[in-house]
């Protein structure tokens, strides 16, 4: 009983990240083996999807939208077929491609798209009609205008687009999607239709619900007609009769997986007859005229070639094997993250061993096991290394992770670093995050200044391929040679001394003549600048009598990084001037101290509370009194998305 309730816990958990914050932690194999076990165990769950964000319009659902009854073996879905064939006579089976991506009802009045619809509970979904307007690959208008027609389809991005996405948030520092679907999910379900747009969604109709005025008798039938209105169906339908063809048609579809621009996760099953289906009826969670057969992640043997041990921003040691590369869900794997030494120790991984590995919820590369029977004779457990592979100061270990113990180890720098060519700063714009991390890990950057000396290591760099090719690593280089010319204030900015931003910054470079002549200016001289206090004063004055902060603007100087300033020509970008922000709620993508920052750097001010005087109220998740207060006085409220494209 215990068991089941800590399942119904955990279960409840992931759907809430999956469905609600579109942020999975566990693969969908594992959820599905969760839903596997909590049933086995007699449980049963009521709730399909998630819940409407506050945000959005309550729309009912005509028809409640169901979910899928899944099976993953070939003996379920023989079971299904000699089961309906043994039900209903002469049946025609239609099996599809299931695309990975999450659904949505498209209402269309007098031929015209009304109404768009997500899932939601099933019964009450939300009204992202705006956002689906962005979507070019629905129809916003039909030849056929029939009063009213019902279809459903799935919105998903494909992965060439959805790595686009991804990499703009490596850019900017933001949290990356897990993988595709929920990429789709958390756009289609955020407020800013001009986001929707910009990454490029699609969708495929696989459903006719209602179409009042014409008549259908099967689902082909209703594919045809929806495609000469201009709808994109699901793809590669195929009619099947016996269960060998349904068995070879989602064999057919395993095969192209891999192949596809998208992600699917299965195939879907369902009878052609539309009035066979209605015979057939449904539970209250599934269609019992359906079933999707979901394909296993897909998994191979490879070796592990070596093991090597990163150390992160905060110190931590992880290791990750380094494989022979083999094709997988895809792409080209060539390594897959161990975690720590339990998840080492427990699978007994060694350098050497014949591993099966798998993409966890198709994207995250993960080893599954050892296949001990091709263990070489001479191998031995793998320790990680009880010294930094960077600095060589002790480690430590904390509950299940290896730490550097060093408080000055290089690794800790990255974050300074990649502060330093952030966009605001020297922005270095194909020096992103993980290439740092790697440059430090492999000893090219130990401290800023090193930036400026990767160029005397060009051949070695691209042999190795940290950065990628020849050309991005040329490209990184030249973006590095040419930030040396930049104005001081970039300079100033990437030092990252506390509560100097851009804004202060800017006032430096306007005021001084060059870096030295900051170095060495007095306290009553910087205290007089515009919009300097004292904090700011104290933090500028330290900061430039660091033993550190001497030599790294020596070794800038020698590596030819421009230290005069440019400004008179310089125009402030003073956008906020005079307005008031207040901030309340989670923001997701930012800390509350970066956007104060931001704001203050385009000359705008931050306060703690709402009043006649506040210009902008933005408003982050579960935002509370500060939100009602701002609504009441009729002040305008951003979202955290509307923030951002007013920061770009
Ligand atoms: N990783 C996690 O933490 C987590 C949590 C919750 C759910 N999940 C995953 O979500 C899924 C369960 O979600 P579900 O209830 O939406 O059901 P489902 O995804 O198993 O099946 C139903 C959905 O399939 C989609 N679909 C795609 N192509 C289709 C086609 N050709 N015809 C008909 N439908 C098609 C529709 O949107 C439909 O609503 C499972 O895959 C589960 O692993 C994962
Ligand atoms: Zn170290």
């Amino acid at each position: 009983m215990e068991k089941l309730e800590e399942l119904k816990r955990l279960i409840e958990y992931h759907s809430d990240r999956y469905y609600n914050q579109d942020d999975p932690e566990i693969s969908d194999f594992e959820y599905d083996e969760l839903i596997k076990e909590f049933r086995a165990l007699g449980g049963e769950r009521d709730n399909v999807g998630g819940t409407v964000k506050r945000e959005f319009r309550e729309v009912n659902h005509d028809i409640p939208v169901l979910s899928l009854s899944d099976v993953s073996s070939k003996q379920e879905v023989s079971d299904f077929v000699e089961k309906i064939q043994r039900e209903l006579e002469e049946v025609e089976f239609i099996v599809e491609r299931k695309i990975d991506g999450l659904s949505v009802v498209l209402r269309y009045y007098d031929g015209i798209l009304k109404e768009g619809i997500t899932r939601g509970n099933g019964i009450v979904g939300e009204s992202v009609y705006e956002n689906l307007l962005e979507i070019n690959s629905i129809p916003k208008e039909i030849p056929t205008k029939l009063p009213y027609l019902e279809v459903r389809g799935e919105v998903y991005i494909s992965y060439d687009n959805f790595k686009k996405v991804n990499q703009r948030h490596e850019k900017l520092e933001k949290k990356l999607f897990a993988n595709p679907r929920n990429c789709a999910a958390g756009t289609l379900r955020q407020l800013n239709p001009a986001i929707v747009k910009e990454r490029n969604l699609d969708i495929y109709i696989f459903n006719l619900e209602i179409a009042e005025g014409k008549n259908f008798s099967t689902h082909t039938e209703t594919l045809e007609w929806l495609a000469s209105q201009n709808f994109v169906i699901t793809p590669d339908y195929k009619t099947c009769i016996t269960y060998d063809e349904v068995w070879n048609a989602i064999k057919n579809i395993e095969y192209l997986r891999w192949k596809l621009p998208y992600g699917i996760d299965g195939a879907v099953i369902k009878i052609n007859n539309l009035f066979d289906r209605e015979i057939l009826g449904s539970t209250s969670k599934v269609p019992r005229w359906a079933i999707a057969y979901k394909y296993p992640p897909e998994q191979k043997q490879t070796i592990i070639e070596d093991i090597i041990v990163q150390v992160g921003r905060t110190g931590r040691l992880t290791p990750v094997a380094i494989l022979k590369p083999v094709h997988l869900a895809g792409t080209s794997l060539s390594r897959a993250v161990l975690h720590n030494q339990d998840f080492i120790s427990n699978k007994d991984i060694r350098i050497g061993d014949t591993v099966v590995v798998r993409k966890a919820g198709d994207i995250i590369p993960e080893v599954v096991s050892v296949i001990m029977d091709k263990r070489k004779e001479n191998s031995k457990p793998y320790q990680i290394p009880d010294n930094c592979p960077i600095c060589h100061y002790e480690t430590d270990k904390e509950a299940s992770h290896t730490f550097c113990t060093n408080p000055k180890c290089p690794a800790k720098s990255i974050k300074g670093i990649i502060h330093f060519v952030s966009k605001n700063a020297m922005d270095i714009n194909s020096l992103g995050a993980n290439c740092i991390e790697a440059l430090v890990n492999y000893g090219y950057i130990k401290e800023i200044a090193d930036i400026y000396s990767l160029y005397k290591y060009h051949d070695e760099l691209i042999e190795k391929g940290i950065v990628g090719k020849k050309r991005s690593t040329e490209k990184m280089l030249i973006a590095i040679e040419r930030s040396k010319d930049n104005d001081i204030d970039k300079l100033i900015s990437g030092f990252g001394i506390k509560n100097v931003g851009k804004q202060s910054a800017r006032t430096l470079a306007t005021y001084f003549k060059d870096i030295d002549e900051i170095k060495n200016a007095t306290y009553e001289q910087l205290i007089n600048l515009p919009d300097f206090g004292e904090i700011i004063t104290s933090e500028i004055i330290n900061f430039f009598k660091l033993p550190q902060t001497i030599s790294m603007i020596e070794e800038l100087k020698v590596r030819g990084v421009n230290l005069t300033s440019k400004t008179n020509t310089l125009e402030n970008d003073n956008r906020f001037s005079g307005k008031i922000f207040v901030l309340t709620g989670a923001l997701k993508n930012i800390t509350r101290e970066r956007a104060t920052e931001i704001i203050q750097s385009f000359g705008g001010k931050v306060s703690s509370s709402v009043s006649k005087k506040t210009d902008y109220v933005i408003a982050g998740e579960n935002a509370g009194s500060k939100l009602t207060k701002a609504q009441t006085l009729g002040t305008t409220i951003l979202s955290e998305e509307d923030f951002e494209m007013l920061i770009v």
